[in-house]
């Protein structure tokens, strides 16, 4: 019908970074982390070299994704205090961070809300049978302190994404149970702007070898997930994890408005290179569909910042 096939659909021209690869949890289906202390550290002189590359592209948010060092390690202080420091760094030089670090105190938190303009962290799955299975050796995946996560960015007024990961060993009901509890908590602070269905996408380097998300299954989740999401938060898809253009037409036609940050590497998944902007468009634009850029804050947040990003 012609009213639908109007509509926008969103993504985020973006550059990730990532402080560091090392990570203490070991989540059998990652692909990104390394043994912590086997790593080098991003520093900061060579993200300002990055930066500046960026100068002349058309690059506005920078996406800080990290693997995490133990809460109780004497290392966490430097790790934090890097993140901090990369996310001042991308500010000053006139580019929007987000970041998804893993689970970060209270304190960290409120730290870290002076030079982001939203954060993320992705609730995965809620039930603790995953515990016993591909987050066995994943502290940082128990569900209550992702949950809390969500409630501590909501307390914090932080703009949030948050998101389900799919086919990791859960349940059709488990679905609908962690998009019900996104949806309940936003009703409380009305700071999730948006939720990301991620297929889970078998690469080189996991332990976990159990079948991959069914990619034709998609469609039917986002749909249900527009039923049990309040309508102001955005479906978001990774392009690049969907089979083909056909089933990405099927997940827009189903409720998904967002494509997510779309930069030269998905990081997370560096087995499935990003279609870049021209292409995306081309396979949107017969189906009636406009692709247009975003920031990585949504403008019904402006009013909750104190970091002064208009003006840049
Ligand atoms: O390129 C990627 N971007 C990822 N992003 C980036 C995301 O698409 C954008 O940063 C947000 O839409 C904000 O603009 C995430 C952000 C989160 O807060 C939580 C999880 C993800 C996961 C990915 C990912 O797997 N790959
Ligand atoms: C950044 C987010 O990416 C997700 N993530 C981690 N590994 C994979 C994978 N193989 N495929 C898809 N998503 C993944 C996690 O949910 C993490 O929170
Ligand atoms: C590759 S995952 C990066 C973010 C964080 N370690 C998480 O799993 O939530
Ligand atoms: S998915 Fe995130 S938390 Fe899990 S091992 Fe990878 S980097 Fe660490």
């Amino acid at each position: 019908m012609s009213t639908s096939h109007s509509q926008k659909i969103t993504y985020s021209p973006a550059y990730t970074i990532v402080p560091t690869y090392e990570c203490f949890n070991r989540c059998a289906y990652c692909n990104f982390r390394t043994e912590p202390g086997k790593s080098e550290w991003l520093t900061i002189s060579q993200a300002e070299k990055l930066f500046k590359q960026l100068h002349n592209q058309d690059v506005c948010e920078i996406l800080i994704l990290s693997g995490e060092v133990h809460p109780l390690s004497p290392r966490r202080q430097g790790w934090f205090q890097r993140i901090y420091d990369l996310c001042e760094l991308a500010l000053a030089m006139g580019f929007l961070p987000h970041t998804n670090a893993g689970p970060l105190s209270f304190e960290e938190m409120q730290q870290l809300k002076k030079v982001n303009v939203s954060m993320g962290l992705m609730l995965e799955q809620l039930t603790p049978e995953l515990l016993k299975t591909v987050h066995k050796h994943a502290p940082s995946k128990t569900p209550e302190v992702r949950l809390q996560q969500l409630q501590w960015a909501g307390e914090l007024k932080i703009p949030f994404t948050t998101g389900l990961l799919l086919g990791i060993g859960e349940t059709e009901q488990d679905w609908w149970e962690t998009l019900e509890a996104i949806a309940q908590i936003h009703q409380r602070y009305h700071h999730i702007q948006e939720v990301i269905l991620q297929p889970h996408s078998p690469g080189n380097q996991q332990t976990f070898d159990a079948p991959s998300f069914n990619p034709h299954q998609l469609p039917k989740v986002i749909f249900q997930a527009r039923k049990i999401l309040p309508a102001d938060i955005t479906i978001q898809i990774p392009p690049n994890l969907i089979k083909d253009d056909q089933w990405l037409l099927a997940c827009l036609e189903a409720g998904a408005r967002d494509l997510g940050g779309i930069g030269p590497k998905d990081e997370v998944n560096p087995d499935y290179p990003h279609l870049q902007e021209q292409e995306l468009r081309e396979i949107l634009q017969p189906a009636g569909w406009e692709l247009v850029p975003r920031l990585p804050v949504y403008p019904q947040y402006d009013h909750w910042f104190s970091v002064n990003y208009r003006t840049i």
